[in-house]
């Protein structure tokens, strides 16, 4: 049996949020020489604009860069790029499954962090090998003994080789690249097998159509070869491939092994999915790899467009973000409020900020976002089970047998100075403790937590109480029942079923009291009095009113200062671009999520 070439090593970087892994990668890509000096731009591998501006890392990427070692052989080295934020864990292990090793890097001022123990048991359970590295040597406040101390304490690994080094001077980067040749394996496969190849990554490109990025595991993939997608056993022709350098590098194949991209025709953009396995059409394998764990959607908010026109501008544009974004799901909704748009599925809070991003950003729509919900599973009174996750489809309340919530399992790592704040923060969104362990000056704090608590505002939270060194991580434990209402909006006395929200019932009346507040700040004057009320049912449980507008709001400039005038006609315009006209009141984007603002007790 011929053997997968021995100089190919595939592998991740796994790190906390800001621990510099980009700037890391940045650096292996200039030592190996993948792109000029005039080349480099800040950070080559967040491709998209939106991941520049916010510094987070989204979409896995891929880089292919030669190494020539210490003992004279050159390596290549594929290197797939990871997300950094706890909404995209599932990306994170994704591309974890298609590497043969990763490395740990940590911040050696800040320490081991939440996400980085939870992506790497990750990496530890695909028996991928992990290697330790220090980063940010160079700071003052680097403290690498104890770095290294809390790495083998709390995630159980030895890390006495872990290599120091800083990605921003380019201290300790030859001395790691030749400590990764050295520990992580190379590829297992055979060269001579029928091809098997799994897509790690699928993205939709107008002139190309779907690009899949992929790992040939078995065989080889050759241009002009015909391919199968195994799930749907469709065939298409492979046009192009190659690799990333990060510049793109056509090649004639790619072998049992690497890494690289395949362009092969695919117009529509479910014929490619991630996970999926390409196999040869003539001479197809048995089996599919093993592809990835399907993820479920956390939050739930309905997209609707401001202008009607765009509807199907807006499913065209979900449907190319889903391609290559599969956490996200969405389906037709009809809203009396808003019109017709969609329910949409998100990971968590900042995957939906994105998304709207994108939407609008990519694909010039202008949008109305609703408050977020999670799932709840509804027992009816016949017995059934049905899964709720728009509070407007709530079954009538004489047919609920019961409501259950989601809980989540959640891990908060917090140095000791800060415990007594979390646990009350905690403690205030319904948590219950589970368990609380002590590893030098941090302690690792266990704790159930309801989903809905969890996904409004808990992460801006729990980084305020603890001045930003606590980190957290989570995974859905199950579904418990809780006492939960629907707590509606009526705005002149009509019920606005887009602004409807789920509360826990010891905090509905606290909650509608805020809501109605907040909203009446939020809604601007109109002509007339405008009512805003929210109710459980057919009882008010709470009464605002936003007053009639008096006067012209450019009175009050006495018609001498005219850039101020423009100013505020300006201002007027922006405000105008995202409102609904609900009935006959205009209704202002942030109004749908005012419940974001009144999460507190
Ligand atoms: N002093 C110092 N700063 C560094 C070093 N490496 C990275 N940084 C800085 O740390 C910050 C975060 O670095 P990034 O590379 O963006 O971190 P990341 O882990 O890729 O973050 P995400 O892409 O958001 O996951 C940036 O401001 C970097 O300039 C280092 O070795 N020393």
């Amino acid at each position: 049996m011929a053997e997968v070439n021995p100089n190919i090593r595939n592998f991740s970087i796994i790190a906390h949020i800001d621990h510099g892994k980009s700037t890391l990668s940045d650096r292996f890509i200039q030592y190996c020489g993948g792109l000029e000096e005039r080349e480099m731009e800040a950070q080559v591998l967040d491709s998209m604009d939106l991941e520049r501006e916010r510094g987070i890392t989204i979409k896995a990427q891929s880089v292919s860069l030669d190494y020539k070692a210490r003992n004279g052989q050159t390596y290549q080295l594929n290197f797939i790029d990871t997300p950094g934020h706890v909404d995209f864990s599932y990306e994170v292990s994704r591309s974890l499954a298609a590497c043969d090793g990763a490395l740990l890097v940590v911040d050696a001022s800040q320490g081991v962090e939440a996400q980085s123990v939870a992506n790497c048991y990750t990496a530890i359970e695909l028996n991928l090998e992990v290697v330790p590295v220090l980063n940010k040597i160079d700071l003052p406040s680097a403290d690498p003994d104890r770095v290294c101390q809390e790495i083998e304490d709390i995630i159980g690994i030895d890390a006495t080789e872990a290599v120091h080094v800083s990605a921003k001077t380019g201290v300790g980067i030859e001395d790691l690249l030749e400590q990764l040749v050295e520990r992580i394996p190379p590829p297992v496969g055979n060269p001579d097998a029928s091809l098997t190849a799994l897509i790690i990554d699928s993205w939709f490109d107008n002139y190309l159509g779907v690009i899949s990025l992929v790992r040939v595991v078995d065989g080889e993939i050759r241009k002009k070869m015909k391919i199968r997608a195994m799930s749907t056993g469709r065939d298409f022709q492979v046009e192009q491939l190659g690799v990333f350098t990060p510049k793109r590098l056509d090649k004639d194949s790619l072998k049992a092994g690497e890494v690289g991209f395949v362009i092969a025709g695919i117009k529509e953009i479910t014929a490619a999915r991630v996970g999926d396995t390409f196999t040869d059409a003539q001479k197809p394998a048995d089996k599919a790899l093993a592809g990835f764990k399907e993820i479920q959607p956390r939050v739930f908010a309905g997209i609707f467009p401001v202008d009607a026109d765009q509807y199907e501008n807006l499913r065209d544009a979900l449907s190319k973000l889903q391609l290559n974004d599969s956490a996200l799901f969405y389906e037709p909704e009809t809203s009396q409020a808003l019109g017709f748009g969609f329910r949409c599925g998100f990971l968590g809070m900042l995957h939906m900020e994105i998304v709207q991003e994108r939407l609008e950003r990519e694909y010039d729509l202008n949008l109305i976002t609703t408050a977020p919900t999670v799932i709840y599973e509804v027992v009816l009174t016949n017995g059934e089970q049905v899964f709720v996750h728009n509070p407007s489809e709530l079954p009538p309340l004489n047919k609920i047998e019961e409501i259950r919530e989601p809980i989540i399992r959640g891990t908060i790592l917090v140095p000791q100075e800060y415990l007594g704040n979390v646990i009350t923060l905690c403690i205030d969104k319904r948590g219950i403790q589970k368990n609380m362990q002590y590893m030098g000056n941090q302690v690792s704090l266990v704790f159930d937590l309801p989903l809905a608590e969890v996904v409004l505002d808990f992460f801006d939270k729990l980084k305020s109480v603890s001045r930003g060194y606590a980190s957290f991580d989570y995974t859905l434990d199950r579904f418990e029942p809780a006492p939960m209402v629907r707590v509606d909006v009526l705005v002149n006395g009509d019920k606005v079923d887009a602004l409807a929200i789920m509360v826990h019932r010891d905090f509905a009346q606290s909650r509608g009291r805020q809501l109605v507040e907040k909203m009446k700040e939020l809604i601007p004057r109109q002509m007339y009095e405008v009512a805003i009320q929210a109710a459980i049912g057919s009882q008010i449980i709470a009464r605002s009113t936003v007053k009639a507008m008096r006067k012209d709001v450019l009175a009050k400039c006495y018609g001498g200062d005219v850039s101020r005038k423009r100013k505020l006609l300006e201002k007027q315009k922006e405000g105008k671009k995202r409102m609904k006209q609900v009935g006959s009141v205009e209704i202002p984007q942030e109004a749908f999520l005012a419940v974001l603002r009144v999460s507190d007790k």
